[in-house]
């Protein structure tokens, strides 16, 4: 796992900011200059009505696509455009809402196929790490395809640890999981922030989103339409009008 210094703030740059990112389809804009920046063990919620171009967020950060319009920088380094690889192991990780894992690999292999390092005492030890924090150790010889979809999320997020990451992006984490899974996440992302990694989390749950996030940014039409903490954001009219539609 990482130490809290390997993700010391550089001075004057927070860990994460995206600025003015826009991407089309087509005819279709999914994210219209969005900017947003994030402090070292922070958690911020991304929400918005299905379309409103959250995963297209995502993937502009992580590398999946590449903007049209502006600059995703991680600690001050201008990462826009970067392959998914090379951004990961820069330290931007992002999870799937349906995982990609490898599925006729063990666990074990699993999360070493995703370490950064040549040194494999080090992978070793951050799996261990990894596999204890996610409450996963009993299964790290069984195949991937043996495990329910619950502990396939858990290897997910294991193998976004295994890559020493700055920032993590979760998209839909605890979406459709057992009670106690998704509590081992949510005990996982809170141990995680206290080192200084910083999360943005795409969210439906809005009972996980109140517990967890520090700030909320809420999407509507590929555009950032409110921002602040639950309360400010479950007040807020522009929220109202992007979930249930506009008269
Ligand atoms: N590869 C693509 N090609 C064409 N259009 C796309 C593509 N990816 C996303 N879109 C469109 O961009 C818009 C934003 O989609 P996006 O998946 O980012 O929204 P979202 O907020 O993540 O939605 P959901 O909550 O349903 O996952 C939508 O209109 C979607 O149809």
């Amino acid at each position: 796992m990482s130490s809290a210094s390997s993700n010391a703030k550089s001075p004057g740059h927070p860990p994460l900011a995206i600025e003015s990112v826009a991407k089309h389809f087509g005819g279709i804009t999914a994210v219209d200059g969005v900017s947003l920046s994030a402090d070292a063990g922070e958690v911020v919620g991304v929400i918005g009505p299905n379309g409103s171009g959250k995963s297209t967020l995502f993937n502009l950060a992580a590398g999946g696509l590449k903007p049209d319009a502006g600059k995703v920088r991680l600690q001050g380094i201008d990462v826009t455009g970067w392959p998914t690889w090379k951004i990961a192991r820069t330290g931007i990780s992002r999870t799937f809402q349906i995982p990609s894992l490898f599925i006729n690999m063990t666990v074990r292999d699993n999360l070493l196929a995703a370490a950064v390092e040549g040194d494999w005492q080090r992978a070793r030890d951050r799996m261990e790490d990894a596999l204890e924090m996610l409450e996963i150790s009993h299964v790290v010889d069984n195949l991937a395809t043996e495990l329910s979809g619950g502990q396939q999320k858990l290897v997910e997020f294991g193998r976004v640890c295994m890559r020493d990451p700055k920032v993590i992006l979760l998209d839909e984490v605890t979406a459709g999981v057992h009670p106690n899974i998704r509590q081992i996440i949510l005990g996982a992302i809170q141990r995680l922030r206290k080192t200084g990694i910083t999360f943005l989390v795409i969210e439906h749950d809005m009972e996980m989103v109140k517990e967890i996030c520090d700030r909320l940014v809420v999407m509507d039409q590929g555009k950032i339409v409110a921002e602040g903490d639950f309360e400010t954001i479950a007040n807020d009219t522009n929220v109202r009008k992007a979930y249930l539609g506009r008269t």
